[in-house]
C-alpha cells in the first residue's frame, strides 16, 4: 500500500529487535539550495541524486515557474539551466504548501524580478511566524503585501529594479530568511549588506548556504554577524547531494529505542552540516554507536547504552531533530536534558509542545523546561521508562511528529496508533517501507492486525 494512501497506522510493538539493511533519502536542505542556485545560475547545473521529497518538487515547479528550463531528468541526475538575473514574473501563483523555507526563499527570488509574484502557502504558514521576517525585501529596495485569506498565506511581491543596501535580520527564530536574503544578494544591483542581532538558531544552515553559494561563484565576506556580497553571477555547478540526516534521525531512533538493534544504512553520504555533525555526537552520547565506512558507503547503527548518566543537549543548532530527541529520550538510560529549542516551536506546527502532550498520551514523562520569560524551550527526563501506548496519537499535520511518534511507539508495550503517514511524502516518502524492512510490524489502522494486540489497543480502532 502507498503510503500516500495510509493516514493512520497502527505500530506494533517490537518484540525481535530491529534489524537489516535500509536506504534514506537525500538531504533536502541540500536539494532545495541546489534547485535554487541552478535557478540563479545563468548556465546549466547538475544534481546528482536529486532528493525528491514533494517540498523539494514544488520547489522545482516554482523554479520552472520563474523560467528555469530541464535540459534532462532521471533519477540519478538533473540538468537544469537557470535564468541568472532575467527570471520573469510567474503567470500564475507559486504554491508552497506548507513549507516556510520555500515561501521565504522564493519571496527573495521575486525579489530580483521587475513585475508582480504571488507567493501563498497553506492555512498551517498562517499560525506561523513567516511574514514577521520579510523585513530584507524592503530594506532591499522591493515591495511586498500581505494578501492572505482564512485558508491561505498569499503575498505579492513587487522586485526592485535597484536591488541594493543593508538589512538586519533577527536570526532568534528561524535561520531562513538570513538565507533567503543571503541567496539572491549576489544578483542585486550593488553591493547588499546582512547583519543580524541577537543569538542565532540553526547557524548550520547558513554555513549550507554560504557554502554552497561560494561553490558557485558568490562573492561573500564575513565578518560575524554580518556579511558583504557583492554582484556576482552564479556560475555552472555539479551539485552533489548527501543523505538527509534528519531522516537518518528516524533510524537511529528506532536503534535507541529498541536497543535489540543492527542496523545498515546502505548509500549514507555525510553531509557535511555542522547540525549533523553535532546530532551523531548526540547519538554517540545517548548510546547509539556509529560506524561510517567512506568506501563501501554505510553507516552501520548499533546501541551501545550511553556513555553517562545524564546528557545535556543544546538543541540551537538541530532543530529539526529535536522532536526525534523527545522521542528517543525516555528510552534511554541516562536522564537526557534538551534545552534552547523555543524556535521549534514556530515550525509546521508548536513541535516541541506538541511532541510532550503526543508522547505525554503514550505514558512517557518528561518535563518542560521553560526560559525565565516563561516560554517553553525544552524538556527532561530522569531515566529509562516503559511506557504502556496503546493509544491513538496525532501527528498534527506534520510529517516530522508522525515519523517522531512512530520512533516512540516502537517501545511502547503495546504500540501505538499514529495519525498522518499521508504527510511523509514532504521528507521521507518510503519511512513505512524502511519500517518493514527493519522488521517492524505496522499496518493501516481499521485493517486487520498482524498480529494479536492488546484490548487497550483494539478499542482504538
Ligand atoms: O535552511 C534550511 O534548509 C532549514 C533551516 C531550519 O529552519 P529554521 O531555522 O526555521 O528552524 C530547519 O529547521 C529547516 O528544516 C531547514
Ligand atoms: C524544512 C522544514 O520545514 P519548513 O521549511 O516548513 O520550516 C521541514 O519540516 O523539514
Amino acid at each position: 500500500m502507498s503510503t500516500a494512501q495510509v493516514g493512520k497506522v497502527h505500530i506494533h510493538p517490537v518484540r525481535h529487535g530491529v534489524r537489516g539493511e535500509v536506504r534514506i533519502p537525500h538531504s533536502k536542505p541540500h536539494m532545495q539550495r541546489a534547485v535554487l542556485l541552478s535557478l540563479l545560475a545563468n548556465a546549466p547545473s547538475v544534481i546528482v541524486n536529486p532528493a525528491w521529497s514533494s517540498e523539494s518538487r514544488d520547489l522545482f515547479e516554482a523554479a520552472k515557474l520563474f523560467g528555469a528550463d530541464v535540459v534532462h531528468e532521471d533519477e540519478a541526475r538533473l540538468v537544469v539551466t537557470g535564468t541568472g538575473r532575467s527570471a520573469g514574473p510567474p503567470a500564475t501563483p507559486v504554491t508552497t504548501a506548507g513549507s516556510a523555507f520555500n515561501f521565504r526563499t522564493l519571496a527573495a527570488v521575486a525579489c530580483l524580478i521587475p513585475g508582480e509574484t504571488v507567493i501563498e502557502g497553506n492555512a498551517s504558514m498562517r499560525a506561523r511566524p513567516v511574514t514577521r521576517y520579510l523585513n530584507f525585501i524592503t530594506d532591499l529596495g522591493a515591495r511586498w503585501d500581505d494578501v492572505s485569506d482564512a485558508t491561505h498565506l498569499r503575498i505579492k511581491v513587487r522586485g526592485g529594479s535597484r536591488l541594493a543596501g543593508e538589512t538586519l535580520i533577527d536570526p532568534r527564530h528561524s535561520s531562513q530568511a538570513l538565507t533567503a536574503a543571503l541567496l539572491v544578494a549576489p544578483l542585486a544591483d550593488g553591493e547588499v549588506r546582512i547583519r543580524y542581532d541577537g543569538e542565532p538558531v540553526g547557524e548550520g544552515y547558513v554555513d549550507l548556504t554560504l557554502a554552497m553559494m561560494r561553490e558557485q561563484g558568490a562573492a561573500v565576506e564575513r565578518s560575524g554577524p554580518s556579511f558583504l556580497v557583492t554582484p556576482s553571477a552564479y556560475r555552472s555547478q555539479v551539485h552533489l547531494i548527501a543523505s538527509d540526516f534528519t531522516a537518518l534521525s528516524y533510524v537511529a531512533g528506532a536503534v535507541a529505542v529498541v536497543r535489540d538493534a543492527d542496523v545498515t544504512v546502505a548509500g549514507y553520504r555525510p553531509s557535511g552540516l555542522s547540525s549533523e555533525k553535532e546530532f551523531m555526537e548526540v547519538l554517540g552520547a545517548l548510546g547509539v554507536h556509529c560506524r561510517h565506512d567512506p568506501v563501501a558507503r554505510t553507516l552501520r547503527l548499533r546501541h551501545t547504552g550511553p556513555a553517562a548518566a545524564s546528557v545535556e543537549i543544546d538543541g540551537r543548532n538541530m532543530p529539526t531533530v529535536v522532536p526525534t530527541l523527545a522521542a528517543i529520550a525516555p528510552f534511554v538510560d541516562a536522564k537526557v536534558t534538551v534545552r534552547d529549542v523555543a524556535h521549534v516551536n514556530n515550525h509546521k506546527c508548536p513541535r516541541v509542545s506538541v511532541m510532550l502532550t503526543e508522547l505525554g498520551r503514550l505514558g512517557c514523562q518528561l518535563t518542560p523546561l521553560h526560559r525565565a520569560d516563561g516560554l517553553l524551550d525544552g524538556f527532561t527526563t530522569t531515566g529509562r521508562q516503559s511506557p504502556p501506548g496503546g493509544v491513538a496519537v496525532d501527528g498534527h499535520g506534520d510529517h516530522r511528529i508522525f515519523m517522531s511518534l512512530a520512533t516512540a511507539a516502537l517501545g511502547c508495550r503495546m504500540g501505538a496508533v499514529v495519525d498522518g503517514a499521508h504527510l511523509l511524502p514532504a521528507s521521507f516518502p518510503g519511512y513505512l517501507d524502511v519500517l518493514t524492512r527493519l522488521g517492524v510490524h505496522w499496518d493501516p489502522s481499521g485493517r486487520q492486525h498482524l498480529e494479536p494486540v492488546p484490548t487497550a489497543t483494539k478499542a482504538l480502532m
